[in-house]
């Protein structure tokens, strides 16, 4: 099938390029040159395992992209995966795919036969039947299920991990309207679903599609924030909290996944579903007392690495190593991750800071752009008077001698991933 992909990020690049190696032919439409330029030069503009080698294989024959709509009226589908942030008071900021939908609209108006449109980005419910369909419908001067059908298809991947995400996926949700668009999405979906063995299709409703993602984020983070609310009780108590939370997580009702204690969620998805979700359900009357309570644990975890830093030095013009700067192992993305929440507190305190990270670097440079960087995690240790780890990549858990070029050999561990003990002051968050 011919497709396209608006937006090329994180999500519309993976899916692209994933798309095209299950055999269709896909365009990613972007308004950003420097992105479009790279997938056309079989260049990877993102770090995300795996997809280098899908970009590389696919690009100029089943992969293109370009900052052009009109390439969109070749193709018989359109996948909107454009940035949703949040706004100040935490509701989604639909701005990108409003600007999307109507240059879209604008682009089908000159399109003979139909069109399928597929919502990716995470929206709040109602948002696709609402507000893209309509742009869509006053742009184009179509109507919704004549000359154009919407459809709902929410994301799972995981940064880190996206490629082997999408290729074997858990489910698929397909929200639609029409038979014609579910029609449409089986065709587009059959090559995934025989590849990855049969998972369980759900078809469903536009906004009920639209709340699963929230409620599978809402859930996930709620976890996350319930194994950190168990295990600070366990610290107050000198209870391994490890050994509680990996015992519970063999009673197949708890399931040990997204147990993992320690400095909490961060990333691009997590902290604005959680505040998209809350704002909409307030804006309808509801108080989700649950999820501001998962989010609150959250947003108190990096305070309390950094107490348990204060308690040992004053941090005024101390020099702070901070090991791991992306929100998670696997990724480039620094996106709300922890270690921006911590920069900031330390560079509040009047600490310097020398940050590491295998890959992140250069995006954590574009956000604090005034700290140093080492190459290594060696490197930001030597002279530092403390260090704080604030991602669980593989290679701090080998970190040994290193500590020993460390002026003073505090270290605060937020993941418990360092496994040295002897000769350095360690404590580990939980
Ligand atoms: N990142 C993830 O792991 C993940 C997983 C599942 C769902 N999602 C959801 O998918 C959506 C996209 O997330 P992302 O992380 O890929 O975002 P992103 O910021 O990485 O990428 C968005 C892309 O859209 C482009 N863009 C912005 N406005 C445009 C326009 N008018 N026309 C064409 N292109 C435009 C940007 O240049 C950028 O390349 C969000 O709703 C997010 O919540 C993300
Ligand atoms: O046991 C755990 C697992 C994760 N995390 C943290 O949680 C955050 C998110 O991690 P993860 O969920 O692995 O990565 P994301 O790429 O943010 O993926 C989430 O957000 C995506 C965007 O919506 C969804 O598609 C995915 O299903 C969902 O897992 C990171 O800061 C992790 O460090 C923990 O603290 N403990």
């Amino acid at each position: 099938m011919k497709l396209s992909i608006i937006g090329s990020g994180y999500v519309g690049t993976t899916v692209a390029a994933c798309f095209a190696e299950l055999g269709h032919h896909v365009v990613n439409v972007d308004i950003d040159d420097d992105i479009v330029r790279a997938l056309n030069e079989g260049r990877c503009p993102i770090h995300e395992p795996g997809l280098a080698e899908l970009v590389e294989r696919h690009a100029g024959d089943r992969l293109r992209a370009t900052t052009d709509y009109d390439e969109i009226l070749d193709t018989e589908a359109t996948f909107l995966a454009l940035p949703t942030p949040s706004n100040d008071d935490g509701s989604i900021d639909l701005g990108a795919m409003k600007a999307a939908a109507t240059s879209l609209g604008e682009t089908l108006a000159r399109k003979d036969g139909p069109h399928l449109v597929v919502t990716k980005s995470t929206v709040v419910p109602t948002t696709t039947v609402d507000v893209i369909g309509p742009r869509i419908e006053e742009a184009s001067g179509k109507r919704v299920g004549e000359g154009f059908d919407i459809a709902m298809n929410p994301e799972f991947l995981r940064e880190g991990t996206a490629v082997d995400d999408f290729l074997a996926p858990d489910k698929i949700v397909l929200g639609a309207q029409t038979d014609r668009a579910y029609e449409q999405l089986d065709e587009l979906f059959a090559p995934l679903v025989e590849r990855a063995g049969n998972p369980p299709v759900v078809k469903t409703g536009i906004s009920e599609a639209e709340m699963i993602k929230y409620a599978n984020n809402a859930f996930l983070a709620s976890k996350i924030s319930l194994a950190n609310d168990l295990a600070n009780i366990c610290k107050e108590f000198g209870v391994d909290s490890a050994e509680v939370l990996e015992t519970i997580g063999l009673d197949s009702r708890i399931g040990s996944a997204f147990l993992g204690a320690g400095l909490g969620w961060g990333g691009s998805c997590f902290p604005k579903d959680t505040a998209a979700i809350i704002a909409a359900a307030r804006g309808r009357g509801y108080e989700p007392r649950l999820l501001q309570a998962a989010v609150d644990v959250n947003d108190g975890q990096p305070e309390r690495l950094l107490d348990l830093l204060r308690e040992r030095i004053d941090l005024g013009g101390k020099r702070v190593a901070v090991l791991g700067l992306a929100f998670k192992p696997g990724t480039d993305d620094v996106r709300t991750s922890r270690a921006t929440l911590l920069i900031s507190s330390l560079l509040d305190a009047g600490a310097g800071v020398v940050g590491y990270d295998p890959v992140a670097t250069e995006n954590m440079r574009e956000r604090f752009p005034d700290i140093e960087y080492a190459d290594s995690a060696a490197d930001a240790l030597a002279g530092a008077d403390a260090a704080l780890v604030a991602t669980d990549w593989d290679e701090f858990a080998a970190l040994d001698d290193e500590f020993d070029a460390m002026r003073s050999p505090i270290v605060i561990d937020g993941r418990r991933i360092v496994t040295r003990r002897e000769g350095i002051d360690y404590e580990s968050l939980v």
